[in-house]
């Protein structure tokens, strides 16, 4: 797919995406909620997708991804996402829509992320890490792109045919 980055690039050691099978052995995945905030048009259709930067001093610090974070003790995915997108990004959401889930491993971490669609939100934007913010349509202009942000890409493309 011309308008997806290459996961080629990126050396399989450093991050690859496992199935849950994969993952019943070895490393017990930490669970991430993930936000994928959506700019509608006037006629209803997905138009733009916001992407932040990782905040400096974090493991692969400047990719972009978007935002979210790890749950905390006893959190369930919209709860933690709520959390995560106040406290990074100033904003309280509305309606959080699971929509994905994917698997992933890197060195540092096995993660799985539960994205979750967002089109919903009062607020205003303050990027409370050190983060940058970027509404982007596909293609994305903006490198390099998290490993584990590329399956979204892909998705968002299938579902704009
Ligand atoms: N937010 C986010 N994280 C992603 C995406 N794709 C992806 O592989 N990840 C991974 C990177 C990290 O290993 C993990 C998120 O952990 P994090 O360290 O950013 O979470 P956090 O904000 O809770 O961090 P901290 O409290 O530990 O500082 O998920 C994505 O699109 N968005």
């Amino acid at each position: 797919m011309s308008n997806v980055p290459s996961e080629s690039t990126v050396r399989p050691s450093e991050a690859r995406r496992v199935t849950e099978d994969e993952a019943r052995e070895g490393r017990v995945p930490v669970d991430v909620a993930v936000g994928v905030l959506i700019e509608r048009d006037a006629e209803g259709q997905e138009v733009r997708f916001l992407l932040t930067t990782r905040p400096p001093g974090k493991v692969w610090a400047g990719y972009w991804e978007f935002p979210g974070g790890k749950f905390e003790p006893g959190e369930t995915v919209e709860q933690a996402l709520r959390r995560e997108l106040h406290e990074e990004i100033g904003i309280t959401v509305g309606k959080v829509h699971p929509w994905k889930v994917q698997l992933m491993d890197y060195s540092h971490a096995r993660v799985r992320l539960h994205f979750c669609k967002i089109d919903d939100w009062t607020g205003a934007f303050e990027m409370r890490e050190g983060q940058t913010m970027a509404w982007q349509s596909l293609p994305v202009t903006v490198e390099p792109v998290l490993p584990g942000t590329w399956p979204v890409l892909e998705w968002l493309a299938e579902e704009r045919g």
